[in-house]
């Protein structure tokens, strides 16, 4: 026999959680106990639970899956928002809850952190719509197979589930969990349609002259990103990846075509998704934000859209058709087809370069770019945070092994910062650069002190425009000006007596390099370098991609 809260512990550790982030409550705290107690498992403290949330949401990026836990409604409301970008982001986060004694609700009590009614239900209620599964553990006799079903969701759906239990059952006795192959077993594609969906899809490849393939974000929550190459590889054609799946096709293959994201794509790579006669859609999620105001996607009738556990084309729909299993199935029967990557060839002029700025010019956006730009290596995992710094990552080349990480899907600004340092915990065999503006920094900062205390080396962009640029560009008016802090002096506020975290302010070029040059030293705490430029220097892309996303938020209501 074992505990309820032991046998959670197991579980966690059985998906390959090593660290979990809390913010402690006392309706947690034996089961944070129970967590600790497990070798395999160790925790990490948030400044809040809207950064535990995000955090978790950056550590499943990087490993694959995460778990938070926090407190009843006060903790949990707050973490909800992690839970959304989860959702939106394909990632599987296990939200864990304390939540009252199992007394309670008989006994018609009335208890702290609740909105003051006996009704103890209504978190529960609301995780339902964030989550691909959502129970209430009231019996130590249920735990174990809600557990079990609940862990199995999240990895089946790559989406969040949330498992509340009551602050009184953590120690209570349950049997011992069984072998990690009832929550991690795979399931298959049926093999008939799958069969019938690459038969028929070969047959539609036979009959295209010019075939691209646009990757989007759903091909890492799918593990199809090697199947991706192995397809590619057999056609010989153009392959283009969409903003939020950037770095998920190796931008050093001979085959990449560059970012397709309408107006802000990179050179090129419109052009080539417009001209085929058939794009291959893997993954891929198109919304008003990556259509650019719905003015840039492929039409329905080019496209053959192969998604995680579907395959879409004129006539076709296969389901339980899964994404890797397809596209490795199609690779071994697709002709060669390299019209798209001979046109890109001669579509794409050489990458302009850009020449580095007189060390004691007033630092632009460009220069900055080019600096950050040439930072990147083979290590490095870029974070991009909702406002310019999307359109300037989005630019930037990356070498084979780079990865890069927005969350364009939900958008919450200042997400970078937790998400950057969950995603860090999970890999300190990467560095870590984030790129976030003033105004998303404001939001989640405080969350910069873990990486103080956690010595994490993570070196921080931090865009000063003073505003929010993304939305003076979309539509302006006072409320887009934000006070201005010190945010050197901020950074290093967290070191206390034993902190190393520095604070670096750049307005020239000169300055941007040796700050750089300093947080390069620095590998015992973050590094955050405040970059000063024009509020209106911004990139072209932003603004006419602004443009269009206006037009899209004013259509006029249908009568
Ligand atoms: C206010 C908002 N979006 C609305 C918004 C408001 N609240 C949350 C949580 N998320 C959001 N996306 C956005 S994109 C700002 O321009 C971000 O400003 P900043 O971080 O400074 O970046 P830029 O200056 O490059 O735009
Ligand atoms: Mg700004």
């Amino acid at each position: 026999m074992t505990t309820v809260g032991s046998y959670l512990a197991t579980r966690l550790a059985q998906i390959g959680i090593k660290r979990h982030f809390v913010v402690p409550g006392d309706y947690n705290l034996v089961l944070l106990d129970k967590l600790q107690e497990h070798p395999d498992l160790n925790e990490i403290n948030c400044t809040n639970e809207l950064n535990c949330s995000m955090a978790a949401e950056g550590y499943a990026r990087a490993q694959g899956v995460a778990a938070c836990v926090v407190t009843y409604s006060v903790g949990a409301f707050s973490a909800f928002n992690g839970i959304g970008s989860a959702y939106g982001e394909n990632l599987p986060v296990i939200l864990i809850s304390g939540c009252p004694n199992t007394n309670d609700a008989g006994d018609f009590n009335l208890l702290h952190h609740t909105i003051g009614t006996h009704d103890f239900d209504y978190q529960l209620e609301m995780a339902k719509k964030i989550t691909t599964a959502a129970v209430s553990i009231r019996r130590a006799s249920d735990a174990p197979h809600m557990i079990d079903s609940t862990i199995r969701q999240a990895l089946l759906t790559q989406k969040p589930v949330y498992i509340e239990l009551a602050t009184n059952l953590a120690t209570q006795p349950c049997v011992l969990p069984g072998p990690e192959s009832v929550i991690l077993e795979s399931v298959e594609s049926d093999p008939i349609v799958l069969k019938d969906a690459v038969h028929q899809a070969a047959r539609l490849l036979s009959q295209k002259s010019k075939i691209s393939i646009l990757v989007g974000p759903k091909v890492r929550s799918a593990q199809a990103e090697l199947a991706v190459i192995q397809l590619a590889e057999a056609l010989g054609c153009a392959v283009t990846v969409m903003p939020s799946a950037k770095s998920f096709f190796p931008e050093t293959h001979p085959q990449y075509a560059g970012v397709y994201w309408g107006l802000a794509s990179t050179l090129g790579a419109e052009a080539i998704v417009d001209w085929s006669d058939l794009v291959i859609c893997v993954g891929t999620v198109f919304t008003d934000y990556s259509t650019v105001g719905w003015t840039a996607q492929p039409a329905p009738g080019v496209r053959l859209t192969a998604d995680v556990d579907q395959v879409q084309f004129s006539g076709t729909d296969c389901s339980r058709v899964y994404l890797a299993e397809f596209l490795s199935a199609l690779s071994l029967q697709a002709k060669r087809n390299p019209a798209t990557m001979v046109e890109y060839k001669r579509l794409s002029p050489p990458e302009p370069a850009v020449t580095a700025s007189p060390a004691k010019e007033q630092l632009s956006r460009k220069e900055m770019a080019r600096q950050i730009s040439s930072l990147i290596t083979a290590k490095t995992t870029l974070f991009a945070d909702t406002g310019d710094s999307w359109f300037n990552g989005i630019q930037m080349r990356l070498p084979e092994g780079a990865r890069f990480e927005v969350e364009m899907q939900w958008g919450h600004i200042g997400w970078s910062v937790p998400a950057s340092f969950g995603y860090a915990a999970a890999r300190p065999d990467r560095q870590v650069i984030t790129m976030v503006g003033d105004g998303s920094f404001q939001m989640t900062a405080q969350e910069v002190s873990q990486l103080t205390r956690l010595r994490i080396p993570m070196i921080i962009f931090l865009i000063n425009n003073i505003g929010y640029t993304i939305e003076v560009e979309i539509h302006d008016g006072i409320y887009n000006n934000i006070k201005n802090w010190d945010y050197a002096a901020f950074v290093e506020s967290f070191n206390a007596k034993d902190g190393q975290g520095r604070g670096f302010r750049a307005t020239t070029a000169g300055e941007l390099h040796s700050a750089i040059e300093s947080a390069k030293k620095n590998r015992n705490g973050p590094s955050l370098i405040e970059c000063v430029i024009d509020r209106d220097d911004c990139t072209k892309e932003l603004i006419s991609w602004g443009h269009f996303v206006a037009a899209a938020n004013g259509r006029a209501p249908r009568v």
